[in-house]
């Protein structure tokens, strides 16, 4: 049976060069993460060796933002999943929305991208998300279940126990967005408790754990981490201080032992 944690997760996104991106490590380092809590931060590839360096011995996971499927290569500008294994990093973020929107990935290069992570033994951590206008049409369950199916098309089982999927509504993120309302990711993580339970079985051997993302805060990242089919929260903006991340840690540590008890 694998066991419940909480998970949370900032992505720093195309910020901190690698000056700042050392700094904030070093901030990181000697943080204490409360039991049961399962922290990662995703750096720009620019300091990615650093940081994995830096926190090499805390308990805090480094990743990165994306990567390519192939191993090695002509794909100028791309770096493969041995690349980002060597640097140090033991996860990867993948399928993000701004790279599905702005660099082109679909559902099925995020799929390839899966199964070349696992390959080098980084964890997916699996980033899927409805558009605004498919949450108004109401349809974002619809879109979830394909890009989550999708993405884990032909994992075996053993993959699957390495995955982690992220909901993070498209609508929700960034200074534009709007928090999703807490009753609502409720909903949405049911059903997509659902569909993974689908793929990876009924009988809780495999538990994937199912994050939140999109305008997390000091203001709401207790209300999502307390809904039952919530294992954590990604953060962006309101993370990216590696202070104000320790302390967004510290104020959801009592939730562990509550999930736990679920
Ligand atoms: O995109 C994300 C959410 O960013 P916010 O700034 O929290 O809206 C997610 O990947 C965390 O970076």
């Amino acid at each position: 049976m694998d066991q419940k944690s909480v998970w949370v997760g900032t992505n720093w996104k195309m910020n901190k060069g690698p000056g700042e991106a050392i700094a904030a490590a070093d901030a990181l380092a000697s943080f204490k993460l409360p039991e049961g809590v399962r922290a990662f931060v995703t750096p720009p590839l620019t300091s990615l060796k650093d940081v994995a360096s830096i926190l090499q011995d805390s308990p805090v996971m480094v990743g990165a933002q994306t990567m390519y499927w192939e191993d090695s290569g002509a794909w100028t500008g791309e770096v493969s999943a041995p690349m980002i294994a060597e640097c140090g990093a033991s996860c990867v973020l993948l399928g993000h929305s701004e790279r599905r929107q702005n660099f082109g990935e679909t559902d099925w290069t995020v799929n390839r991208k899966v199964q070349a992570a696992l390959r080098h033994g980084l964890r997916p951590l699996i980033c899927i998300g409805d558009l605004l206008d498919e949450y108004e049409a109401g349809v974002s369950q619809e879109t979830l279940a394909r890009q989550t199916k999708i993405a884990l098309n032909g994992l075996s089982r053993e993959d699957l126990r390495q995955v982690v999927v992220i909901y993070e509504p498209v609508w929700a993120i960034g200074s534009s967005g709007r928090p999703a309302d807490p009753p609502f990711v409720s909903e949405i993580h049911t059903k997509l408790r659902s569909v993974v339970e689908e793929i990876a079985g009924h009988d809780g051997s495999i538990r994937i754990p199912l994050l939140y993302g999109g305008s997390v805060s000091r203001a709401n990242i207790r209300d999502y981490v307390a809904l039952s089919d919530v294992d954590g929260v990604l953060i962006g903006r309101a993370g990216w201080d590696p202070e104000d991340f320790m302390s967004l840690i510290a104020s959801v540590g009592d939730l562990v032992s509550v999930k736990a008890g679920a």
